[in-house]
């Protein structure tokens, strides 16, 4: 007789970007387990279908509230989600787990998240300082002239921005796959943004932004950290003079600025959506690796 666990699981959105999301604390999957439950169920058409998986986890240090884990849908680790980060912020205080900020950690270091009442609200995410970008990296696969500039930057994880003149017209199931993979940016590879910048609307600095995502190997609808990569490069190369910028995605519009935080500081956010868009049970085969 095959034997089979019930799980209870949220599906949520950010801004088009959708994950399955389990409450760690109570099943105590594995990472591989958490991998084969991301394998299983992310796929669309035959799944739950979502771009990757969610654990809500309990903190392994003092002072946080609980730990992240995330999975790309084939499975893959990802060492941070911009949108995920503040889906599972939504899904943590609506479990109950108190606190303004909400402080986690994750394998790209500790974050913060505000979480509103109004569960329609915004969710903002706080991110430790970012790095340096690098422009123009030595990639291996020769640029489109469409391509303006290119820039590395690592928001968590690892991205490349390409600049264009339009995204609309970018054949980005084509040039996204190449540059993912491009030898250059192995062995961890790259998201890949493509931006388009677009002027100035009530005083803040509009970017369109199409990203082809490892790990999904395929466009999504919105990426979080691609979103404050696609801003970081913007800001800093002064492509953009207003802040905050707008991130326009084709699943919605996540909003990049600066908070002035205390001691003169500045702490960088990446605001928009998170919703619950249901709750279900899957009957899941165990052991799920054998
Ligand atoms: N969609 C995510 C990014 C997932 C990153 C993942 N594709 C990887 O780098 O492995 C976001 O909102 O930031």
């Amino acid at each position: 007789m095959p034997r089979t666990l019930i799980l209870e699981f949220t599906k949520m959105n950010g801004a088009g970007n959708d994950f399955i999301v389990v409450d760690n604390r109570f099943y105590a999957f594995s990472d591989e387990e958490l991998a084969a439950l991301a394998r299983r169920y992310c796929p669309r058409r035959v799944g739950i279908g979502a771009d990757g998986l969610l654990a809500l986890a309990p903190a392994q240090q003092p002072e946080v509230h609980y730990r992240m884990r995330y999975f790309n849908a084939d499975g893959s680790p990802g060492t941070m989600c911009g949108n995920g980060a503040r889906c599972l912020a939504r899904f943590a205080q609506m479990a109950g787990i108190q606190g303004n900020p909400l402080c986690f950690e994750t394998d790209a270091g500790r974050y913060q998240a505000e979480v509103p009442d109004d569960p329609q609200a915004p969710v903002r995410l706080y991110l430790p300082p970012v790095g340096p970008c690098k422009m123009q990296p030595p990639l291996a696969t020769p640029l489109d002239a469409e391509v303006e500039t290119a820039a590395f930057i690592w928001t968590g994880t690892e991205h490349l921005v390409c600049r264009v003149s339009s995204v609309e017209t970018v054949p980005i199931a084509r040039w996204g796959p190449l540059l993912r993979h491009d030898a250059a940016l192995q062995p961890r590879g790259a998201n890949v943004n493509f931006v388009e910048v677009a002027g100035e609307q009530h005083g803040r600095s509009v970017l369109r932004v199409r990203t082809y995502e490892k790990g999904v190997e395929a466009e999504t609808l919105a990426c979080g950290t691609g979103a404050v990569a696609a801003a970081l490069v913007a800001w800093r190369q002064g492509w953009v003079r207003q802040l905050p910028i707008e991130v326009h995605m084709p699943g919605g519009v996540l909003t990049v600025g600066f908070q002035p935080a205390k001691d003169g500081e500045t702490a960088l956010y990446l605001e928009g959506p998170a919703t619950v868009v249901f709750r279900g049970t899957v009957e899941v085969p165990v052991p799920l690796v054998s």
